[in-house]
């Protein structure tokens, strides 16, 4: 779709919908998939855009996938037999999940060819623990003009690693390394974020003998052979979140069909001390704006169990919204504030701050980056156009514009589609004013 939404705003928005697997966890268990000698089966998987990159990107290494047109995958890769250079980087596409089918190539093939790599525009990004575990691990790491080749014409052994940071990306190419590696490993330093846990799960019904440890210690026990799973995708507790920020923004009620109270604690305390209204019930969560004030608050984004980073730019919004000055400060990214450039642009007043404005001291107060946010409201958002800088940015404009008094054109609505299923139908489902207009 080359189109953009011509949103009036001003209604609250009303009713169900439903929210399926998680962006940040399907593509991941569509690449341990590798890892095994018979297929495997994913079900609850949504149709975004993510989910398309990383079904070309393993079919392309000979990965037959079937899809039932119902959110069941069936993934076989017995034909892997050959790594991939020519045509990769057509189909890298915006994701960065290309990173994590270094393990599983290297266990198969020997070698493994990455791309540069897509993902949010939100920071730097370095890959640099990547390729330390894989160097660590007996990985050769050869970086080209192109991208990067890999090869391990031994294998891989397992290792001691300790991770810098707890990066969910690394913590997961640990695991995609490791589980059919010669040896033990020892990851320390190690991210536990729900994703993390059900990719834990998959391995674990794979074959796998994956321990943790309460003090984000993992211990892997390397196999060699995996066979395939048959798995349901966690839901998406990112776009649940955002689907109950836009509720507020908006003055509405959204039951969110499959939001999973336990993966979404901390945003549900959050969403609860601002003045929004929850009924969590066994088969969704409903998320009310109670009418009245909302609460202004203090919220620092943090790795799991903390407020995670993705959910932070729709709750932006919401605090534009709320009766006094919030205080947001971004601990994960260096650089996710872009995105409020555009909504002051629709009156709201937000102020920009190099300092860690939280009680915890971060790693980006000393080195000069915009990461935190003073939040005044509550202000009236007006109508503007805007283009959608990246994917929570972009939801989170969406939700601007549906709040806001007049009518916007938001353009460049395609890239919300990596993590957001059909979600015109969804506005559409709760009674949002919007066409679909040419871009
Ligand atoms: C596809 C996917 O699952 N994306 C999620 C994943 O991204 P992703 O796995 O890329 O994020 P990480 O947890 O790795 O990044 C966290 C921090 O570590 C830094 N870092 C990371 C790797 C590295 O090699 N070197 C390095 O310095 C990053 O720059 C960032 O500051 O977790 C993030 C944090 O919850 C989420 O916002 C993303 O939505
Ligand atoms: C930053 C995100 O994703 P990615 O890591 O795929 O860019 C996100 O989902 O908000």
């Amino acid at each position: 779709m080359t189109s953009a939404l011509q949103i009036t705003g001003g209604v609250p928005l009303e009713g169900t919908i439903e929210v399926r697997g998680a962006k940040n966890f399907v593509p991941k268990a569509m690449v341990a998939a590798l890892l095994g000698s018979t297929p495997s089966v994913l079900q609850n998987v949504p149709e975004i855009k993510d989910v398309k990159v990383v079904t070309d990107l393993v079919a392309l290494h000979g990965v037959e996938v079937n899809n039932d047109g119902q959110g069941a995958l069936t993934l076989d890769p017995s034909n892997v037999t050959r790594a991939r250079y020519a045509d990769i980087d057509a189909h890298a596409g915006d994701s960065r999940i290309p990173i994590l089918l270094c393990g599983p190539l290297l266990h198969t093939l020997g070698e493994a060819f990455i791309p540069d790599l897509g993902g949010c525009k939100i920071g730097d990004r370095p890959i640099n623990y990547h390729l330390d575990v894989l160097r660590n691990f007996g990985a050769k790491v050869e970086k080209l003009e192109s991208g990067i080749k890999m090869s391990a014409p031994n294998g891989l052994h397992g290792a001691k690693v300790e991770l810098p940071y707890p990066s969910v990306g690394a913590t997961e190419q640990v695991l995609l390394s490791a589980t059919r590696a010669r040896g033990r490993t020892e990851l320390r330093g190690a991210a536990t974020e729900p994703e993390i846990m059900n990719l834990i799960a998959v391995l674990q019904k794979m074959g796998a003998i994956i321990t943790v440890q309460t003090d984000r210690v993992i211990h892997i026990e390397g196999v060699e052979e995996l066979k395939g799973y048959n798995h349901r995708a966690m839901c998406d507790r990112i776009e649940a979140a955002s689907w109950g920020s836009a509720a507020l923004v908006t003055g509405g009620s959204i039951f969110v069909k499959g939001a999973t109270q336990s993966d979404m604690m901390t945003f549900l305390n959050v969403f609860r001390k601002t003045g929004g209204d929850l009924d969590i019930r066994d088969d969704g969560i409903q998320f009310s704006h109670p009418g009245g004030s909302l609460n202004p608050l203090v919220v620092e984004t943090d790795v799991h169990p903390g407020f995670m980073t993705d959910w932070q730019q729709p709750l932006v919004v919401a605090l534009t919204q709320a009766d006094g000055v919030s205080i947001v400060h971004e601990t994960v990214y260096e650089n996710r504030f872009g995105f409020t450039r555009a909504l002051k642009g629709m009156g709201a007043n937000i102020q920009l701050h190099r300092d860690c404005l939280g009680s915890t001291p971060c790693r980006f107060g000393q080195s000069n980056f915009v990461h935190s946010a003073i939040i005044s409201g509550r202000t009236p958002l007006k109508a503007k156009d805007i283009h959608v800088p990246d994917l929570r940015g972009g939801f989170s404009h969406l939700i601007a514009a549906l709040g806001a008094e007049g009518r916007s054109k938001v353009t460049g609505v395609e890239l919300i589609q990596r993590g957001y299923e059909r979600f015109t139908s969804k506005l559409e489902a709760l009674g949002a004013n919007f066409d679909v207009v040419d871009a």
